[in-house]
This record gives structure tokens, sequence and C-alpha cells, in this order.
């Protein structure tokens, strides 16, 4: 009787904390677009940061296979060509590349692949990136600011600023405003940001942007991240009337290399790897959001809302701060050196 009763107490308490992290992590999202819906993003340019990995490559991958012409802004350049070929041959072994019924230039109707340098820990780097693209590309569709930096040692970027608030916002922001015109040109078009539920526990704290006074690794990412949710509205304001878009989303707990900061003691590694395998989304299944906000017509003319799991969610009223928004917005453009 006592064991039958521990039995289901120890089941009771197993179901409690399966149904808890599920909550948490949030649903899995089923796959956006079936078969049907090849060639929807035939005719269009993506551009995609950070896409060699996780996130930005399963969002690539699938773009791609809509029939879009996808450009990795990359800070590797090798390691980028290496995820290109990757994509690239699991699009021919699924027979959607290659000469083929499809719209698109692939055999199966899959778009075109191109790698450019881009590092956003470099203003310069940015500039170059940003001069190659008005020179080389005639248009721009689709702009998805997704690369980021977890929860690092303090570092600071090549232009002097904390790491993690230099990559995650400031250098989005400059890459955002020097391709403003672009986009505009292409319009209709989208700008996508991708941030994190843990905006929540951030801060914008004026005082201290670049955290010389104090640093703590988890803050500083959520402030990153709230900073591109401020900016995500601030900017809709901005492009009202111009029929380009900003929409920024949170992908939910996604198996990807976001961690590489986190130190995981080794015995405790096969119980993080259980745990993250059962729970955490696929890079796939997170980045259905990312790819329901580059096309879905759905969200066609939506602009400044955030999402999860390809439906509007809240924010918190931090987040919905108009004046933060703008006085952020203001010293961002003295710090990458864009103010008029
Ligand atoms: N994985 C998650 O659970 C999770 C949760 C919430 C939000 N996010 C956000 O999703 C986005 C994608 O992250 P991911 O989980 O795919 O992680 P990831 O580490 O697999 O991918 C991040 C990408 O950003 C790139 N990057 C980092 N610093 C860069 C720099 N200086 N210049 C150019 N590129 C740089 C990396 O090279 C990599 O390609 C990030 O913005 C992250 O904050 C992830």
């Amino acid at each position: 009787m006592a064991v039958a009763t521990a039995v289901a107490l120890l089941a009771a308490l197993g179901g409690a904390l399966w149904l808890a992290a599920r909550r948490f992590v949030g649903p899995r999202a089923q796959r956006l677009h079936g078969s049907g819906d090849a060639g929807l993003m035939h005719g269009k340019t993506v551009l995609i940061t950070g896409a060699n990995s996780g996130l930005g490559r399963a969002t690539a991958a699938e773009l791609l296979r809509l029939g879009a012409r996808v450009i990795m802004g990359c800070r590797d350049r090798a390691r980028a060509e290496e995820a290109a070929g990757q994509l690239r041959r699991e699009l021919s072994q699924a027979g959607e590349s290659g000469p083929g019924p499809g719209p698109g230039p692939g055999p199966g109707g899959a778009g075109e692949l191109v790698v450019k340098e881009l590092d956003l820990a470099s203003l310069r780097s940015v500039r170059a990136f940003c001069q190659e693209m008005l020179q080389e590309e005639p248009r721009l569709d689709v702009l998805i600011n997704n690369a980021g930096i977890f929860q690092c040692p303090y570092m600071k970027t090549e232009d002097g600023f904390e790491m993690q608030f230099g990559v995650n916002h400031l250098g989005h922001f400059l890459l955002t405003n020097l391709l403003l015109g672009l986009l505009k040109n292409s319009a209709p078009s989208r700008i996508v940001v991708v941030s994190s539920k843990l905006y929540k526990y951030g801060e914008i704290n004026f005082e201290d942007l670049n955290s010389e006074q104090s640093y703590n690794k988890s803050s500083c990412y959520s402030r990153s991240k709230l900073a591109n949710i401020l900016f995500t509205r601030e900017l809709a304001r901005r492009l009202e009337g111009t029929n380009v878009t900003v929409n920024v989303l949170h992908p939910g707990i996604v198996r990807t290399n976001l961690g590489r900061h986190i130190h995981v003691p080794l015995l405790a590694k096969p119980l993080f790897d259980l745990v993250s395998w059962a729970f955490f989304k696929t890079p796939l299944e997170g980045a259905q959001t990312s790819i329901y906000l580059a096309s879905s017509p759905e969200v066609e003319g939506v602009s400044g809302r955030y999402f999860g799991d390809c439906k509007e969610e809240e924010l918190l009223p931090k987040a919905m701060d108009d004046s933060v928004a703008r006085k952020l917005w203001d010293i961002s453009e003295v710090m990458v050196g864009i103010l008029k």
C-alpha cells in the first residue's frame, strides 16, 4: 500500500513537473508551411543575421525552401560557407533544389543562398557589410535581426561597448538604420527582430549602458532583449505610412549553441542534455515565429507587435514605455555615430 502511494505520488509529481516545464517552454509549434507553399517567397530577398547556427540556420533553411534568395550575414565566413554547403545538400537530398518544376531558381523551386561577412561587434564591419549590400543587392524584402550572444563574461566590442548590448542591440540598430532606404524602396517589406521572454528581467539603466559600474551577465542579456523590443516599437512608429513593418518575437527555449558561455559541470551534463532533449524546442520548432513574421500573408501590414508561437502576445508596461524607447533611440544614434 505504502509503495503504491509512493509510486502514485512520484507519478503525480513527475506529471506536474512535465506540465510546468512544457508551459514554461511553450507549445511546440507545428511546421507552418507545407509543400503547398513552395514558391511563397520566390522573388524575395531575405537577410538573416547569425544564419549559420541554431534559429538563424533553421529560418534560412525554411525560407530557402520557400524560394527566397537568402543572404546569410555571418561573423565567420568559413563557418557560414560550411553551413551554406550543408543547407544546399539537405535541400538537394530532399529533392527541392536543382532544375525542377517549382518557381524558384533551384530545381525543386528552392531559392539561392549567399554568404556575406558581418560582425555585429564591430561598427566598421556593419558599415562595410551595408555598403556591400547597397552596391550588390537591388532589393531587400525581409531583414531578420536574429544573431545574438548570451550571458558571456564581461567583454567589449571593437568600439568599446559591453558585448551583449553591443551585438544584440547596437550592432543591429546600426545595421537596420543603414538598410532602411533599401527596405523602403522594396516595400512592402518587413523587419523581424528576435528578442526573448527574458526581457522581463531587464532594465534600461541610462547611467551605465556599458555596464562599467557593475556587470551581471544575466541582467545584461535581459537588458539587450528589452532594448530589442523598445527599438521595434519606436521603429514601427517612425515607419508609419512607409509600408515597411517591424515586429518582434520570442522563440521559446530552444536547443541551440546559444548557451556556449554557460558552464555546466561535467557530471551534470548528461542530466542537462536529457532535460533539454525532452523539453526544449528544436531549432526548426523555435524558428516558426520568425518564419511566420517573415512570410505569412496573415501579418501583412501588422507592425510594432510582439509575438510568440505565431500569435500576438502582451508585453509588460516596461517594454511599452514610449519615452524610454525614444530616449534609447536617441542615445543609440549617438553611440553608433549616425546622429545627423
Ligand atoms: N535558444 C534559445 O533558447 C533562445 C531563447 C530566446 C531568444 N533567443 C534568441 O535567438 C537568437 C538566435 O540564437 P540561437 O539560439 O539560434 O543561438 P546560436 O548561438 O545558435 O546562434 C546565434 C548566432 O548569432 C551569431 N553571432 C553572435 N555574435 C555575433 C556577432 N558579433 N556578429 C555576427 N553574428 C554573431 C552566432 O555566430 C550565431 O550564428 C538570439 O538573438 C537569441 O538571443 C534564443
